[in-house]
């Protein structure tokens, strides 16, 4: 930004060269329309745009686009206004004149902070992600599966991960991402019904300040956060039906329109969505849209349940093992000949987080080397899963919000009734059960 022609073009000569895409503005009021067509990582902004002041537009860029790193450009070597601007929030300030080179650095540094910001982002979202999960499978279905998805990884297309509960459809999303040219970028998670349309369309779109009541600001939008990268949408079948049209707009065009902001914008980002609902039957029932479905369904990866593939119960039982028994820095190594007949038995209803909850507490309570039936929930010393854990059991409130909050879960059809019976809204559902796996969801 900068009221002198020659200048614009020099600087976006300059950073062109650099491979970076430029837009210029002479005035605030261009920066505004700038601002509302683009999502910008770093601005230039000289401190004399014409009848502008540079500083006493800078709080209004940091209200407009809080993420967007500002250089402020002075003609004098003036320490007092580089300190003002730096204390209202610029990032740098640059001494006009200034040559190719010093621009080209200043530049490249802010688009570092502000992709190490992108992937603080995405790691805070992934905290708790297993990087040492290994995707290895005996079953044959599976491996095909995963020989799709290791396929897919490198293209755009958008996939549907399908199955059960807890069988790692997220676990996958990840993986998919990280095998994929966009692992650098962020990858972003929306948990479709954990909010109303309204406000999940903020959630994925962002908004502008003053959009709806409780807007204080602009907030960037999880397609903004996952741009270059992969956008997760979790349990789409939940996704509400007055934001379906929206989303097919975005999966048509990746065109979207941050809410309460009239212009466009495009977004460049590879889709994931994941659902443990019969998306077909509810096109059927006319609870999701069938064009919506189809453009979902590029490519789709199903997940067997724990129970279809028992060839591999033992395996995944020892690895998660042998990562927690570290973790928590205690004494089990391996499991007995009667615990390993039981892990192999058991039905498994809720697939894999059921198998890593089960080996965490065994991991817990176990005081030697071996861990035994007695210390699986439902070996012979335990109650019996009917009984489950009940009010009153010398355990932790949390310990038995889990078990309550999963058992509701293995017994109803979807994660809306189970938050119903529970009295919880189906988002406090949603993150109380990623928190179980020590995921955190942005
Ligand atoms: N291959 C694996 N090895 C070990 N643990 C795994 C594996 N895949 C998934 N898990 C663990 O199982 C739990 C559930 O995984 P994930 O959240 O990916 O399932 P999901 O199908 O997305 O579940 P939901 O439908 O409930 O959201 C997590 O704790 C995850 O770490």
């Amino acid at each position: 930004m900068d009221d002198d022609g020659s200048i614009l073009r020099l600087f976006r000569r300059c950073l062109e060269a650099d491979g970076h895409r430029v837009s210029t503005a002479r005035s605030a009021a261009e920066a505004e329309a700038a601002l509302g067509r683009n999502v910008f990582d770093v601005c230039v902004l000289d401190l004399d745009i014409g009848g502008d002041s540079g500083l006493e537009l800078l709080p209004r860029l940091r209200e407009w686009a809080p993420w967007m790193r500002v250089i402020m450009a002075t003609a004098t070597d003036d320490v007092g206004t580089a300190l003002s601007a730096i204390r209202i929030g610029a990032a740098d300030y640059l001494v006009k004149p200034c040559d190719p080179s010093q621009l080209s650095h200043a530049v490249a540094q802010q688009v570092e902070a502000r992709r190490l910001e992108q992937r603080v982002l995405a790691l805070e979202g992934e905290r708790g992600r297993r990087n040492e999960i290994d995707l290895s499978t005996s079953n044959p279905s599976l491996s095909a599966t995963l020989d799709m998805a290791r396929r897919v990884a490198d293209t755009d297309a958008t996939l549907l991960v399908l199955g059960e509960s807890g069988t790692g459809k997220t676990v996958l999303a990840r993986a998919v991402h990280e095998m994929s040219p966009r692992r650098n970028a962020a990858f972003a998670t929306v948990s479709c019904p954990s909010l109303s349309a309204d406000l999940l369309a903020s959630e994925l779109f962002g908004h502008v300040r003053g959009a709806f009541t409780g807007a204080t600001d602009n907030r960037q939008g999880r397609v903004q956060i996952a741009e270059g990268g992969t956008l997760f949408l979790d349990e789409i079948g939940d996704l509400p039906m007055a934001m379906q049209p929206k989303l097919l707009r975005f999966l048509q065009d990746r065109e979207y329109e941050r809410v309460g902001d009239p212009n466009t914008r495009t977004a460049n980002v590879r889709v994931i969505a994941a659902t443990n609902q019969d998306l077909k039957r509810m096109v059927a029932e006319g609870k999701f849209r069938e064009d919506l479905y189809y453009r979902l369904n590029v490519v789709s990866l199903t997940l067997p349940a724990l129970r279809e593939r028992r060839e591999d119960v033992l395996t995944l039982a020892e690895q998660i093992l042998l990562q927690l028994a570290v973790r928590y820095d205690r004494p089990a190594r391996r499991f007995t000949k009667e615990a390993a007949s039981l892990l192999s038995l058991h039905p498994w209803p809720g697939n894999l987080r059921e198998l890593r909850n089960a080996v965490e507490r065994a991991v817990i309570i176990c005081e030697s080397d071996a861990i035994t039936p007695e210390h699986l929930p439902f070996g012979r010393a335990a109650p019996s899963p009917g009984q489950a854990l009940r009010a009153g059991d010398p355990v932790s409130l949390e310990e038995l919000e889990r078990a309550h909050i999963e058992a509701i879960v293995a017994g109803t059809t979807s994660l809306e009734a189970a938050a119903k019976l529970l009295k919880i809204d189906s988002s406090t559902l949603y993150r109380k059960r990623k928190a179980f796996d020590g995921v955190t969801v942005i």
